[in-house]
């Protein structure tokens, strides 16, 4: 699935120096095409947000039946959190969890989760950043529509073992207006760097590492897709 002609040496020096980086054109465009058109053809989204320290994963459906009032409570309290804290709200296909429970039938994602879990792609993220403790990569699929977004985190989980976040961005002709940045803060408050997304490009960053999502703008003229995740150490951590 990988672009043959990856100069994997530039790459390292770059993530060496920055903890991270933006590699365009990283999959074959006919892997990419099969992928992109089986995600748009409908998966089971679900709303993904956090109440305080709790993740949710709500129905779209049921969301749709809320009547303005109980949809106006979850704006408040999502807004009121994201004013002061970590908050976020996109939608979201927890593609790994789906698979090793036996319930994706989605052959291009499958494939695709297979091939991030190949020995090939290991050794890749390996080569890229120098560190080969990587044995296993998590995914979801993540769709961030207009008012989606995700604030200030590192990524950082005890029990995860995560070394490298990873975001496979899948939208393309994306303008930076929209939103939707995965922007790099820096201690000071200052964004220290921002990629904007584009369509079969991987970002992969360092963890742990202060990063965001912007908030897409209500006149952004296409979702935001992607299929992220994170190279984590040991297999028999998959919690
Ligand atoms: O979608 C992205 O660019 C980054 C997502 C992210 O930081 C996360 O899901 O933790
Ligand atoms: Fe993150």
């Amino acid at each position: 699935m990988l672009r043959s002609d990856i100069d994997v040496k530039s790459l390292h020096t770059l993530f060496k120096a920055y903890d991270r980086l933006h590699i365009p054109d990283i999959l074959r465009p006919d892997a990419l095409t099969s992928l992109v058109e089986e995600i748009e053809a409908g998966i089971p989204w679900r709303l993904s947000l956090n109440s305080g320290p709790k993740g949710l994963d709500l129905s779209l459906d049921e969301l749709t039946q809320l009547d303005d009032e109980s949809r106006k409570k979850i704006d408040d309290a999502v807004y009121a959190q994201a004013a002061t804290g970590f908050q976020y709200r996109f939608d979201a296909y927890r593609l790994s969890d789906e698979i090793e429970a036996g319930r994706a039938t989605l052959p291009h994602l499958m494939a695709l989760y297979a091939f991030l879990n190949s020995d090939s792609f290991l050794k890749f993220i390996a080569d890229v950043t120098g560190d080969a403790r990587g044995r296993y990569c998590d995914a979801q699929v993540t769709r961030y529509r207009p008012g989606h977004f995700l604030t200030t985190h590192t990524d950082a989980h005890e029990e995860k073992h995560r070394l490298f976040a990873y975001v496979l961005n899948l939208s393309g002709d994306w303008r930076s207006d929209w939103g939707g940045l995965l922007q790099f803060i820096a201690p000071d408050g200052h964004i220290s760097e921002a990629y904007t997304p584009v369509r079969n490009a991987l970002n992969l960053f360092k963890v742990p590492q202060a990063h965001a999502v912007s908030f897409v703008a209500p006149f952004a003229a296409k979702n935001r897709l992607s299929v992220t995740g994170w190279v984590r150490m040991k297999p028999d951590a998959r919690t």
